[in-house]
């Protein structure tokens, strides 16, 4: 492959200079400036830590050379004039603003599992109590808003963020305005995302704007892409005049409802944001509490219990065998999810038992191959490995967000063993049946060779069939605990853990370089064994991960690393993983359709033997591998 030579790459704004220690004059505040979180047009944010509290916020630092106009030192002042004075939990809070001779900072409560857009791109269409979840808590933040006069003008998926929780927090002030009662706005200044046909059409706007984005934001959760899309934009505004869209017949009915009221051309017809939240789509079905971490990359698991407040057990297990959430010495009682009456609860465990899982027959290996084939195709220029680890180059949004953190081949006798960096553990056994064990040490899910997948909580007595792979899970878990990095104890169970769909791992195989890791989210991992440098790439967030020697992790979405460039060192490893996802395809089409049916297959036996590299005597060889990741990398 032909290589340009360096040269300087042309960026479009220059990064702040942003000291290590950012001070606030008029509070006497230092914060330690921490991990790079992303870039808008105007900011760069940061992982900011209270020297004094500890307490880690956002911060969004604006270079004051980006603020010489006076029109944009006045939006940025009515921004945060509006923003300030905001107390909502579904409202990203403003906590302080100050300036030093460089820049201007504006400290946010932190979102640290990114924003509605992230998940989008993952996961397109949610399943109905995800959407229904998600849309409720920005109803209740616009309901906030409204009633304070202020209309958003710019709800987007990109703008709704999520804190751990998984609760939706609307940020991005930069469009908002404040109405007098029945004042109709004329001038609207940038484009709003899913712009309202008033809007286009001039005929002045007010608080429907923000209803109608929220038509366009509860469509695209449900089905995966905004209602007037085209290819052209002249297409789409035309499509947004004429009220041309049409909702997928596999919706329920009080979905399509909704979003026929709130994507009404006319906007005296829309609902307002007080009887949207009163609206039967959220009085209906099923409302869960709190959304796992996992619904970010992988489509919960809606199991029969779930689905009911008196939380039964699965299908096939005894009265004696049902959990009780309640009392459970040491743990927080869990809040069950809202499911209205006996005729909603039926429907609800219907829809739900309909949203199983079907993980994509290759687990988007092909899609992987496409999308790199194309990367190695283009020309990227060279960058130096020490310019592209600058924060500017990274995308720390499309950062993964499970990997494998440690694992343990035992492949010569049962199967490999394996940690997420959520300290969660699963066991790809031999026969090709996969287990895994959440991080609290409760949810237990066993996949058939034929990807049935069956749950279980530990509590409950186990079929038989089970006992020795669970039992073999255990001393994995065990021995990954106790020789490789100390992973501490497992969080306690959490509301919505009992939703959680975990990534497993689905093909591996070993290398004299490398161990090739690919997930059932369609991540793939490759670690090498020489200078200890991983990589994971993400065929739906188009992008690579790097964690290098220093152990820095370097996230590149594939489009930048052609615009921007690609350090030598790097590209090899791209190429090297391009190889390896076409074996990973070879392995998966042999994988399928094996009779395999033990779990103690002897090693010739398995489909995918061939290219493993099989540890002989019973040897366990492992590896974790980082160790020290940080919170914002988990
Ligand atoms: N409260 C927050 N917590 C965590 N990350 C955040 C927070 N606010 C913003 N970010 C991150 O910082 C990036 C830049 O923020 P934002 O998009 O708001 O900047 P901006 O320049 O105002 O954007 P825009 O161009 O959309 O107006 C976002 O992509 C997001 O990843």
């Amino acid at each position: 492959m032909s290589r340009q030579p360096a040269k300087p790459v042309r960026k479009e704004k220059a990064p702040p200079e942003v000291p290590s220690i950012i001070t606030d004059p008029e509070r006497n505040i230092q914060y330690d400036k921490g991990v790079f979180l992303g870039k808008g047009g105007f900011a760069h944010c940061y992982e900011l830590k209270n020297r004094t509290t500890k307490e880690i916020v956002a911060g969004k630092v604006v270079p004051k050379q980006l603020l010489v106009k006076q029109y944009q030192r006045d939006k940025m002042a009515q921004e945060v004039q509006i923003h300030r004075n905001l107390s909502h939990p579904n409202v990203v809070k403003l906590l302080n603003f100050f300036e030093d001779r460089l820049n201007v900072y504006i400290t946010l409560e932190l979102c640290a599992r990114r924003s509605l857009m992230e998940l989008h791109k993952r996961r397109k269409a949610l399943t109905e109590p995800e959407a229904r979840y998600f849309t409720n808590q920005i109803v209740e933040g616009v309901l906030y808003l409204h009633e304070l006069n202020i209309i958003h003008r710019d709800l987007k998926l990109g703008n709704l963020f999520l804190n751990d929780e998984l609760q939706v927090k609307i940020g991005d002030f930069g469009l908002a305005t404040t109405v007098e009662s029945g004042e109709r706005k004329r001038t609207l200044c940038g484009t709003p995302n899913y712009i309202a046909p008033e809007v286009l059409n001039k005929q002045g706007h007010s608080f429907e704007v923000d209803i109608w984005a929220i038509g366009c934001i509860l469509y695209i959760l449900l089905f995966g892409q905004p209602p007037f899309e085209s290819k052209s934009l002249e297409e789409t505004y035309s499509r947004i005049k004429n009220n041309m869209y049409s909702i997928p017949n596999t919706s329920s009915p009080s979905a399509v409802s909704l979003i026929r009221k709130l994507l009404d051309p006319t906007p005296v017809n829309r609902p307002n944001a007080r009887q949207v939240h009163r609206d039967h789509f959220f009085k209906t079905g099923f409302m869960p509490s709190r959304l796992p971490i996992s619904c970010l990359t992988m489509v919960p698991k809606f199991g029969r219990e779930t689905t009911t407040a008196e939380n039964l057990a699965p299908e096939g297990t005894s009265e004696g065998q049902q959990r009780s959430l309640q009392g459970r010495s040491g743990l927080q009682p869990i809040l069950h999810h809202r499911v209205t009456d006996n005729a909603d609860r039926e429907r609800a465990q219907q829809m739900a038992s309909e949203a199983t899982f079907r993980e994509p027959e290759d687990a988007y290996l092909s899609q992987l191959y496409g999308q790199m084939t194309n990367l190695l195709n283009k020309r990227m220029p060279d960058l130096a490995e020490e310019e592209a680890a600058l924060d500017d180059y990274q995308s720390p949004e499309c950062l993964p967000i499970f990997w494998i953190s440690k694992w343990v081949d035992y492949s010569d006798k049962y199967g490999i063993g394996y940690q997420l960096c959520d300290n969660s553990v699963g066991v790809l056994f031999n026969d090709n049946s996969r287990i895994m064990l959440d991080q609290a040490g409760n949810e237990l899910t066993y996949i058939e060779k034929t990807n049935k997948e069956h749950y279980y909580t530990m509590s409950q007595v186990l079929p038989n069939a089970l006992t020795k792979k669970v039992t073999l899970l255990k001393y994995f878990r065990s021995y990954m605990n106790d020789h490789l990095v100390k992973a501490g104890e497992g969080a306690g169970q959490r509301a919505g853990d009992d939703l959680a769909r975990l990534p497993t791992l689905r093909v591996w195989f070993r290398t004299k370089s490398a161990i090739v890791l690919h997930l059932s989210n369609g991540t793939v991992q490759i670690n090498f064994f020489t200078d200890h440098i991983k990589m994971m790439i993400c065929p739906l967030m188009q992008s690579v991960t790097f964690i290098d020697q220093q152990k820095r992790m370097l996230t590149y979405k594939f489009s930048n690393l052609t615009t921007n460039g690609c350090p030598q060192k790097f590209l090899h490893r791209l190429s090297y993983a391009k190889s390896m996802i076409e074996r990973l395809m070879n392995d998966t089409s042999s994988v399928k359709g094996t009779s395999i049916t033990t779990a103690n297959a002897p090693q010739g036996r398995s489909a995918s033997a061939s290219s493993r590299h099989l540890l002989q005597n019973g040897q366990m060889h492992g590896s974790a591998s980082v160790s020290n990741m940080g919170r914002n990398n988990c």
